[in-house]
């Protein structure tokens, strides 16, 4: 009999841990046990899988006795103080958060875009998964690397309200409710009312006015692609969407990039989906990423204003392509040795 694994899941509550136990489902991945952590608020809910109703526990520092493969889908500061103890225990950590992406030490990976780090994943205790929109970025760009090498991208990362979890979706839905029956809205987990309007910040400005998102972007983008010295501008603007991450890109490459093979080029690439005919009207959006396993990528145009000039338009479903799905791709990888 092939072997089955003990599998524990930090933040199964939340919208990326409920979308993580969809794919373990629908991948078959062999589970002899799922044990289900999340914070006391959590303690005693049940939540579905395979079709029975498993028991939500608190997360405990004894949670990870017998575990062979933790994923961590809480706050930063969860995943930082736990890996280390169901890493002492013995289990394998797959982080989503973005606690140990800036450790060198702790490989960061993305199966489509630098399936090498795999072979130095193994080995480790703790595996970092880049941020949503990094991933999305890197899988729809990577391409257009092997194409031209990159030298520079402006970015305008447009981003849901379910990147804040569960509890942006419910003040996005609460103040749309309060603001349409003409009552005074409140905001709580977003800086200003995110309702009807677009915020440009999605997280607390450094001393250069840098928002953390935008930070993180390029740094994951450029671990990712392997490209240090790439010259990234970020703006990250949350908006009133409720699932799927988008963003606009302007790429300019070292040499041309000639939209015939652009277009071959992506609409070969496992990962992505070209969507791209702008007569039809045919292009990405958010709501129709959502649910879908790939990055969608259309409007791609010349941009004549300077040599090696591209501008595209993409979407991706921030927990499922964006988060979710890498991630049971990495815990593939390494512990059934699966290939796509
Ligand atoms: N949303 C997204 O698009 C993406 C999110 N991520 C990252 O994934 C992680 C989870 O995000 P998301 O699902 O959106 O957030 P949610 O707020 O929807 O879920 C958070 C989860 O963490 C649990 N949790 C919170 N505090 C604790 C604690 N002290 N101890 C144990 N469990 C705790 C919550 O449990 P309870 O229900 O009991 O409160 C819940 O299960 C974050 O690190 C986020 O940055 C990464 C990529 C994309
Ligand atoms: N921060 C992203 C969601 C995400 O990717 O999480 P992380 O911060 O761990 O990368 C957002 O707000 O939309």
């Amino acid at each position: 009999m092939s072997k089955e694994f003990h599998i524990a899941v930090v933040g199964a509550t939340g919208v990326v841990g409920r979308q993580l136990l969809e794919i373990l489902e629908e991948r078959d991945f062999p589970v002899a046990q799922l044990r289900l952590l999340a914070s006391e608020r959590s303690d005693g809910e049940f939540l579905d899988f395979r079709g029975g109703s498993l028991l939500v526990q608190r997360l405990d520092e004894e949670a990870f006795a017998g575990i062979d493969l933790a994923f961590f889908c809480a706050p930063a500061a969860v995943s930082a103080r736990f890996c280390p103890i169901a890493a002492g225990a013995g289990a394998v950590c797959i982080d989503f958060s973005g606690a140990w992406r800036i450790d060198a030490d702790v490989p960061l990976v993305l199966p489509e875009v630098n399936p090498h780090e795999i072979a130095r994943a193994r080995g480790k205790k703790i595996i970092a998964i880049p941020g949503a929109a990094a991933a999305a970025l890197a899988v729809a760009l990577k391409p257009l690397h092997q194409l031209s090498p990159l030298r520079r991208l402006v970015v305008t990362s447009v981003q849901a309200v379910s990147g804040a979890g569960q509890a942006g979706i419910d003040e996005l839905r609460v103040q749309c409710g309060e603001l349409l029956n003409g009552r005074p809205c409140d905001a709580k987990v977003f800086p200003r009312q995110i309702a009807f309007n677009c915020l440009p910040q999605n997280g607390p400005f450094d001393a250069d006015g840098v928002d953390a998102e935008e930070a993180a972007l390029v740094h994951d983008l450029r671990r990712l692609l392997d490209l240090p010295e790439l010259g990234v501008s970020a703006t990250a603007v949350r908006v009133p969407v409720f699932y799927g991450y988008s963003a606009a890109v302007n790429v300019e490459a070292q040499g041309a990039l000639s939209l015939p093979q652009a277009r071959a080029a992506l609409a070969a690439t496992p990962g992505v989906a070209l969507i791209d005919e702008p007569a039809e009207g045919d292009y990405p959006t958010p709501v129709d990423a959502a649910g879908q396993d790939e990055v969608q990528v259309g409007r791609l145009r010349v941009d004549g204003s300077r040599p090696g000039g591209l501008d595209l338009w993409l979407a991706a479903d921030n927990l499922r392509a964006g988060a979710a799905l890498p991630a049971v791709r990495v815990a593939e990888l390494l512990f059934l040795g699966r290939e796509e």
